[in-house]
């Protein structure tokens, strides 16, 4: 599903964020990225949907080789991959329902539809009943389950996450943690960048280890650990 061969990506400036990372991500799974601050897991995540283009190596993800793929098939890719941000970057003068929506309007979904489908993702984060909120009425656990909604009412074959939990206290982060298994348990493919390690340990999924942009670790459970 998200396979890198011999990956490095250098910064303008001569900064090697990645350093030869090879891996492979199978359809289905659910993996945990870790590692120091500046290991390169925000780097290593942006290079799925392309945001940014490695420096060598090459990245397959669903099939298509990224370094075959052009400008004009980028929006095709991204509408295959949810991105979460620790910041879950909301539209503040929007409402949760508007939100939600925004995808499935830039993705050109027809309008009958769309109730529905915003409904069904508010649904599944546990938020239908605040779709006529504004985003600063919400927790901060809110917020981020409203931009985990807004992530997969696309219903993309990926998700990627980026420090989800990075402001919340133990017990949001573990439900929010819930959340994506669920999504996986029915065939959603992902991918976590955390530094949170206890949390990581309890959630008992594959976890690659990145130390100054070197994947130094493969940790799966139920293995040698
Ligand atoms: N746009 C950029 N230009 C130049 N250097 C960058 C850029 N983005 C990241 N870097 C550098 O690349 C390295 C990896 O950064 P990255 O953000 O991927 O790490 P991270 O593991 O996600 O860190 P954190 O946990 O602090 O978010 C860091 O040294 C960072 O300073």
């Amino acid at each position: 599903m998200i396979r890198f061969k011999a990956v490095s990506k250098r910064y303008p400036g001569g900064h090697d964020a990645l350093r030869g990372l090879d891996f492979h991500v199978e359809r289905g799974e659910l993996v945990f990225l870790t590692g120091h601050s500046g290991a390169g897991k925000s780097t290593l995540l942006k290079l799925i949907p392309v945001l940014e283009r490695p420096s060598g190596g090459s990245i397959n993800v669903h099939g298509v080789d990224l370094s075959r793929l052009g400008k004009r098939r980028i929006p095709f890719l991204r509408r295959r991959i949810g991105m979460i941000f620790q910041d879950h970057r909301l539209l503040l003068d929007r409402t949760i329902y508007d939100n939600v929506a925004l995808p499935l309007i830039i993705n050109g979904v027809a309008q009958r539809d769309i109730p529905r489908r915003v409904r069904a993702a508010l649904d599944k984060v546990g938020l239908l009943n605040r779709e006529k909120a504004y985003p600063v009425t919400l927790s901060g656990g809110e917020q981020q389950r409203v931009g985990i909604a807004r992530a997969v009412v696309t219903r993309p074959p990926i998700l990627l996450a980026d420090e989800p939990t990075g402001n919340l206290d133990p017990e949001l982060s573990a439900d929010i943690m819930t959340l994506f298994e669920q999504f996986n348990r029915v065939g959603v493919t992902i991918l976590i960048a955390s530094h949170d390690l206890g949390l990581i340990q309890r959630m008992r999924h594959r976890c690659l280890v990145l130390e100054r942009g070197a994947l130094i670790d493969d940790l799966r459970p139920g293995g040698a650990a």
